[in-house]
C-alpha cells in the first residue's frame, strides 16, 4: 500500500529524517514511535505531501507520489489538535471532505449519519463543535478523516490532548473500528502505551532513522539496542561479558538465556526479572511506588548501577530494607553491541 524507500528530508545541513525504507501493507496499522524531533511528524507529512522530500520515493498502491498534489493521494489526516471547523456543526465538519469530492448532497448526509453512528456519536450532526468535549470532538476529527474512505489515514498524536483514561478508552475503540473497516494506517505517537496498543507494527525512530521495526511483541521482548530499551522505560541495562549461560556484569554473574550472542554486549534485565530471594546480590531500598497489582521497587545495589524491580504488593519492602536479589534469566535481554543506532 505504502513504500518509502530511501526518503530524506534536510532542513539547512540537518537531515530531520535519514535515508528512510518502510513499508506498509493494506489493512495494517503502523506506529512510529520516537522521541520529540525524531523526524516523525515530518515522515508522516513527506507521506500525505506537504513536505518535499531530499531524496528517495514514496508509492502509494506502486505509484510514485512525486508530482501527485496532497488533495489527489487519497490520505486522511488527523492531527492533535484536530483543527475542526469551529463555524461548522458536527455535521459540517463531517461532511468537508465529501464536498471536496463534489459529492451529492444526498450522498454526502447518508455517509455522515453513517460515520457518526460509526464513532459512537449518532445523531449529533447538528450540535455545534464547541458544545462537544474533548473526547468527542477527536471522534468528529475521526470521522471527518475516515469520510472520504481514505486509502491510508494517518493519524499525528491522535490523542495527544486528552486524559490518561480516556486516550486509552479511545485507542481500544479506534483498534477495533480499524480492525472492522479494514483501514490501513500509519499513525505517530511518542506515547509507547498507545503505539502498543494500537499497532500491528510499531517503528521506533532515532534522529531521522528508523532505530527498530516489528510486532509490538517482538520489540518488547527483544529491544534491538540500549536506545531502544531505555525509550521503552527499561532502565536495567548494563555492559556485559557473556559466556556460556550467564554474563560477568556490574551486578555479578546474570544468568542468561539459552541461545545468547557470547562476547561483549549490553544486557537488559527487566524489572519482573529481579527478584527478591534469601541469597544473592545485596542491595538497599531506595524507594517503592504502588502500581496497581504489583509494587515497583528501586534498589541501589552493593555494586552496579540502581536496580528497578517489581514485587507483589504483600509483603514489599520499605525504603532503607535490605535485601537480597537474583535474576531470573526468562527476563534478561542480551542486547548485541553494534554501533548506532
Ligand atoms: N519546517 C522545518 N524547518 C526546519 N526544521 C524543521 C522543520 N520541521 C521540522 N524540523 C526539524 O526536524 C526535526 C524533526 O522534527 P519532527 O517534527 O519530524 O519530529 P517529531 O519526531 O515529530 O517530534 P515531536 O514528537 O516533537 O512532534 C526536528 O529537529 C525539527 O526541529
Amino acid at each position: 500500500m505504502l513504500e518509502l524507500a530511501g526518503v530524506s528530508v534536510r532542513f539547512g545541513g540537518r537531515a530531520a529524517v535519514d535515508g528512510v525504507d518502510l513499508e506498509v501493507d493494506e489493512h495494517e496499522t503502523v506506529c512510529l514511535l520516537g522521541p520529540s524531533g525524531s523526524g516523525k511528524s515530518t515522515l508522516l507529512r513527506v507521506v500525505a505531501g506537504l513536505q518535499p522530500v531530499s531524496a528517495g520515493r514514496v508509492l502509494l498502491g506502486g505509484a510514485d507520489q512525486a508530482r501527485v498534489p496532497v488533495h489527489r493521494r487519497g490520505v486522511g489526516l488527523m492531527f492533535q489538535d484536530h483543527q475542526l471547523f469551529p463555524h461548522r456543526d458536527v455535521g459540517g465538519n463531517v461532511a468537508f471532505g465529501l464536498r471536496m469530492q463534489g459529492a451529492a448532497r444526498a450522498a454526502q448526509q447518508a455517509r455522515v449519519a453513517e460515520l457518526l453512528e460509526l464513532v459512537g456519536l449518532p445523531g449529533a450532526g447538528r450540535r455545534p463543535v464547541s458544545s462537544l468535549s474533548g473526547g468527542e470532538q477527536q471522534r468528529v476529527a475521526l470521522a471527518r478523516a475516515l469520510a472520504p474512505s481514505p486509502r491510508l489515514l494517518m493519524l499525528d498524536e491522535p490523542l495527544g490532548q486528552l486524559d490518561r483514561g480516556l486516550r486509552e478508552r479511545l485507542v481500544v475503540e479506534l483498534r477495533e473500528l480499524f480492525t472492522r473497516l479494514g483501514t490501513t494506517v500509519l499513525a505517530v505517537t511518542h506515547d509507547q502505551g498507545e503505539a502498543f496498543a494500537l499497532a500491528d507494527r510499531v517503528v521506533v525512530m532515532r534522529e531521522g532513522r528508523i532505530a527498530q521495526a516489528g510486532t509490538p511483541l517482538e520489540v518488547w521482548q527483544r529491544p534491538a539496542s540500549e536506545f531502544v530499551a531505555r525509550f521503552l522505560g527499561f532502565d536495567n541495562v548494563v555492559p556485559a561479558t557473556v559466556s556460556d549461560g550467564s554474563a560477568a556484569t556490574p551486578w555479578g554473574e546474570v544468568p542468561v538465556p539459552e541461545g545468547s550472542p557470547r562476547g561483549e554486549h549490553r544486557l537488559l534485565v527487566r524489572p519482573a526479572g529481579v527478584r527478591l530471594a534469601g541469597d544473592g546480590l545485596a542491595c538497599e531500598v531506595e524507594s517503592r511506588t504502588f502500581r496497581g497489582a504489583h509494587v515497583a521497587l528501586r534498589l541501589r545495589p552493593a555494586g552496579g548501577p540502581a536496580l528497578e524491580a517489581e514485587c507483589d504488593l504483600a509483603g514489599a519492602p520499605a525504603p532503607g530494607e535490605r535485601v537480597a536479589v537474583e535474576f531470573a534469566p526468562s527476563e534478561v535481554v542480551v542486547i548485541p553491541a553494534s554501533p548506532r543506532p
